[in-house]
């Protein structure tokens, strides 16, 4: 197509907005997780709690800036007082920034957008998820593993949700030398927000 040439253009605008406005945030963590669990689900809980938790150890939070998970972390580090920014994504069902992000940006481009995250975050928390999550945690792994990253901590939380996949990757992927122990090594998985909290506050230490 000879359009192609000039989405390049926009492509290249959205990253320039994107570091942009992100220069000068300070130490961050992501949080991934379901666009599709309500606020009763014991994830949304988690998300609420580990987003506070990371505010009052000093991090601003950022998340999709989408509802589920997200809405749940953003809403814990506002109401903690603390930096809960929303990185959102245009999709072709209307979609809103939840009303728990104090600063947002929408991307048209998921690539675009999975950079900021990387970029902007010296630790993953991810929450029970779908594809969305997936590619999230994956891209991150795939960085990592390749070194185009500095490895940091990736905290899998909602243990009945994860197990299963640490299980295969384990007695699969590793089994079949699909990927190394190291690999695995960069996964902590627990339901314990202090835990995850700790895991980045030790990685900031590192960091400094
Ligand atoms: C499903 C609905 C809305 C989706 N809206 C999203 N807004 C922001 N970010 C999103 C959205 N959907 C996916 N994402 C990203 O992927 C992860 C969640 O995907 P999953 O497939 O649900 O696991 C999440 O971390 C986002 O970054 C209508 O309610």
């Amino acid at each position: 197509m000879h359009t192609d040439p000039w989405r390049v253009m926009k492509i290249q605008a959205e990253f320039v907005e994107g570091f942009n406005d992100l220069a000068e945030v300070g130490p961050a963590i992501s949080v991934f997780g379901s666009a599709r669990i309500a606020d009763h689900h014991p994830a949304y809980d988690i998300g609420v709690r580990v987003g506070a938790a990371l505010v009052e150890a000093g991090f601003a939070v950022i998340t999709g800036g989408g509802p589920g998970a997200m809405e749940a972390a953003n809403k814990g580090a506002m109401e903690a007082g603390g930096e809960s920014i929303g990185l959102g994504i245009e999709l072709p069902w209307e979609t809103r920034l939840n009303d728990y992000v104090t600063f947002g940006l929408n991307f048209r481009y998921f690539f675009v957008r999975k950079m900021m995250f990387v970029k902007y975050s010296q630790g993953y928390v991810v929450l029970p998820g779908g594809l969305g999550t997936l590619d999230e945690l994956f891209e991150a792994m795939t960085l990592a593993q390749t070194l185009k990253i500095t490895q940091f901590p990736i905290v899998l939380m909602g243990v009945e949700h994860w197990q299963g996949l640490i299980d295969w990757m384990q007695g699969t992927m590793l089994e079949d030398a699909r990927i190394q122990r190291t690999d695995l090594d960069m996964l902590t998985l627990t339901d314990d927000v202090d835990e995850a909290v700790a895991l980045m506050v030790a990685a900031r230490g590192r960091h400094r």
